[in-house]
């Protein structure tokens, strides 16, 4: 069965303008998995109220981080996808969950190059059922209806992977050299409350109390919250850094519903308040940098910080298309090939 990778990462629009974003958006909103509600619900919620605001602030955002080559997110995504490919004999397609990269052109690029048998690579470290989930269920849907021919398998949120975590924490202590702080925050995209308690296959575990994410339990293989709070704790450990000066939050909340805590603008606040004036902050539940990362934290958050109080501030990069992260996925792909397995993952 000839072998080949199939890379996902979300997406973006077409270009920073209301004609590109307003469609992205609803593609994305529209999806069951990120607006839980029933479909007559949804369609009040995301055509009816947010697509009538939220557009003009997105594009707004989106122009300021926007990058000659295209969006941040896609572009990064294409050189990482190239330098996997220069590392590994496989054929390896990049698609987008979202927008025009799509999941299907990505199956039929390697359908074309023989392939039958597709490494399923979701692009994030953790599990949601708005990200991870979400791409692994379209890409099914996607080989059932297109592809009935090929076979997919996927590969595990990889946040506890022990080489990940190395690489991770390298990229930290590459970015925080020179830099003397009073505090590292690590600022994970937020979900609603309500996609952890869905998620949870024992259906009683997560109650999202400050104390199940810290008893081990079998609803931590598709627990968000957990999978984050443990990333800090391994890159903690990894880097054997001040408990002291180390604490985790959840940005970019949409809605009145509730959202994981504490809330990275928050937090930001809270810390200048409490005199610390030299903060860097990392964003690990990205592995590429994007409009959450580059706009949310990089330039409104330095302000939102500096605003409370703050002074220095840094935001420090995602993996990106580091050499030693494209090395990683080439190991894992070539592992795949060769012996069938896929990478070691510790949950508890
Ligand atoms: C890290 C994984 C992500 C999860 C989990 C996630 C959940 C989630 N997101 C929204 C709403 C929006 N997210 C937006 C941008 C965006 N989100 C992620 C990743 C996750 N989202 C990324 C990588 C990006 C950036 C895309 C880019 O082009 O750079 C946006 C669009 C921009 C904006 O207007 O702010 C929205 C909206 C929800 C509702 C949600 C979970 C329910
Ligand atoms: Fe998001
Ligand atoms: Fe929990």
């Amino acid at each position: 069965m000839p072998k080949g990778v199939l890379l996902v990462n979300l997406g973006s629009p077409e270009s920073p303008t209301p004609k590109d974003v307003k469609p992205y958006l609803d593609e994305f909103l529209m999806d069951e998995r990120v607006i839980d509600v029933n479909p007559v619900l949804r369609n009040i919620i995301v055509r009816g109220i947010i697509l009538n605001t939220r557009p003009k602030r997105s594009v707004e955002a989106y122009a300021k981080i926007w990058w000659d080559e295209g969006s941040p997110l896609i572009v990064i995504s294409e050189r990482f996808t190239e330098k996997v490919r220069q590392q590994t004999s496989l054929p390896i397609a990049l698609g987008m969950r979202y927008g025009t990269m799509s999941i299907k052109n990505a199956l039929q690029e390697l359908k074309e190059q023989g392939v039958d048998e597709v490494l399923l690579v979701p692009l994030y470290p953790h599990y949601a059922m708005s990200s991870y989930e979400t791409v692994v269920v379209k890409a099914m849907e996607v080989q059932q209806e297109h592809f009935p021919e090929m076979h997919l398998t996927t590969l595990p949120a990889f946040y506890s992977n022990p080489e990940y975590v190395n690489v991770l924490s390298k990229s930290i202590a590459e970015g925080l050299k020179g830099f003397e702080y009073d505090h590292i925050l690590f600022s994970y995209h937020g979900i609603p409350e309500r996609h952890i308690k869905k998620s949870d296959p024992t259906k009683f575990h997560c109650k999202i109390d400050g104390q199940c994410c810290k008893t081990n339990s079998v609803a931590h293989h598709t627990c968000y919250k957990h999978q984050c709070l443990d990333t800090t704790e391994l890159v903690k450990k990894a880097l054997d850094l001040d408990e002291t000066k180390v604490s985790s939050s959840f940005q970019s909340r949409l809605g009145s519903d509730p959202w994981l805590q504490p809330f990275t603008d928050k937090e930001f606040e809270r810390l200048a308040q409490e005199g610390k004036k030299r903060l860097a902050v990392i964003t690990p539940a990205f592995v590429s940098d994007c409009l959450e990362t580059l706009e949310e934290i990089a330039m409104e958050g330095k302000h939102q910080f500096q605003e409370a109080g703050g002074e220095d501030y840094i935001h420090i990069a995602c993996l990106n298309d580091r050499d030693d992260w494209a090395e990683l996925m080439a190991l894992w792909i070539k592992t795949w090939d060769e012996k069938g397995t896929l990478p070691e993952t510790r949950v508890h």
